[in-house]
């Protein structure tokens, strides 16, 4: 199942033109500079820009067409919202927050405690929302938002108030429950790594259109550094958890489609199950080439791979697309060690990087 759009949206200095089939399945990623229509292109799903035109349907029910007239409103559409800014009710604590959204879903088959529960806010419950950290607010908002029993959830930028630490385990929670509920998310942000570490597929808006879209690795691995704004390109992958080194503070690694032992990598120490799969990217600034096999090195990961791409960047940097194990490995350069190396496509290399290079949240 999808949402199908047709949807044309006029403002004065912008327009939003989107024909597009995002799956019910998983998480999508919406990624984009700010300003590229992100957040209009959730109001127009969730039904809160009447000024759109055109179609939009959820599976086989219309929310909108315009040529018929119709449009259902928001609140009858079920679908829920977290905004940037948590919109909680700041005269109640967080109990009350949470019934007022009882009172209005009739129907829930979740109780409060169990949402309470999943969104891992026991504690806050008696607090009031003045007494909230951003990243509570947000826990409070989601918990609000699911109890409305959606069938599917929209996520506007819900990190962007948050510490790196918090971003971490919203992550993480954000997963869980779409895992848990087996929720449809979409999710807006313009954080490739939030996008990388949460979504399974990714539409790439600019100036009102989807410009770019597939699943996460293929996506995040093909974009352009007018795109990421200043964000470092990098190598997005999953890994297979091989075995822990406690005594190294050290995971290893592997490919996942890789025969055992094949293709070690190693990370630091990763709190996940053996054979359970790590989503982490490497920065392209992270990883060195060299034209021999390295040997007595500190350099812990290591790789034979050809150059299958050299693209310019800028006039004193390039970026080096290497195929190792099957996977491309994305190396920023600059023009200096280009010319040093004598770099050229086909050309066989070594790459390395070093465990705290393959990073996750
Ligand atoms: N109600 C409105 N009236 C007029 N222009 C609007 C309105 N809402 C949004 N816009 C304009 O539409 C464009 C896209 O806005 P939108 O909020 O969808 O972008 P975004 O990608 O979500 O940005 P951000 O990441 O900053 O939230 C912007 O130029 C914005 O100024």
């Amino acid at each position: 199942m999808s949402i199908a759009l047709n949807i044309h949206l006029e403002y004065d200095n912008f327009s939003l033109i989107s024909e597009e089939e995002i799956p019910l399945k998983g998480i999508t990623g919406i990624l984009g500079h700010s300003g590229s229509g992100k957040t209009s292109l959730l109001r127009v799903i969730a039904g809160l820009n009447s000024n759109a035109i055109g179609t939009v349907e959820y599976g086989d029910i219309i929310l909108q067409n315009t040529d018929r007239n119709t449009f259902i409103k928001s609140e009858l559409r079920n679908i829920g919202f977290v905004f940037q800014d948590a919109r909680l009710f700041p005269h109640l604590d967080v109990l009350g927050n949470l019934d007022f959204a009882v009172k209005r879903c009739q129907s829930s088959s979740m109780t409060i405690d169990e949402v309470i529960c999943l969104t891992q806010i026991e504690h806050l419950k008696k607090r009031h929302v003045g007494q909230l950290s951003a990243g509570e607010k947000q826990r409070v908002a989601l918990a609000r938002a699911i109890l409305a029993e959606p069938k599917l959830l929209l996520l506007d930028e819900p990190l962007s108030a948050l510490d790196n630490k918090a971003r971490g385990e919203m992550v993480e929670l954000l997963r869980n429950i779409h895992q848990r509920l087996d929720l449809p998310m979409i999710y807006v942000s313009h954080s490739v790594i939030e996008i990388q570490q949460l979504a399974d597929n990714v539409l790439v808006m600019e100036n009102g259109k989807v410009i770019q879209r597939g699943h996460v690795h293929q996506v995040i691995n093909q974009l352009h550094e007018s795109v990421t704004h200043g964000q470092t390109i990098q190598t997005s992958l999953s890994l297979k958890i091989q075995q822990h080194l406690p005594n190294f503070g050290l995971t290893q690694l592997d490919f996942i489609d890789a025969q055992p032992g094949n293709s070690r990598l190693y990370t630091n120490v990763v709190d996940k199950k053996i054979n359970s799969h790590l989503r982490c990217y490497i920065l392209a600034t992270d990883i060195s080439i060299t034209l021999q096999q390295p040997q007595d090195t500190s350099v812990i990961n290591n790789l034979q791979g050809v150059i299958n791409n050299i693209q310019r960047l800028s006039r004193n940097s390039a970026q080096i697309t290497v195929n190792a194990c099957a996977q491309d490995f994305l190396v920023k350069l600059t023009r200096y060690s280009v010319e040093k190396l004598k770099l050229e496509i086909g050309q066989t290399v070594y790459i390395q990087f070093k465990a705290n290079a393959i990073r996750s949240y």
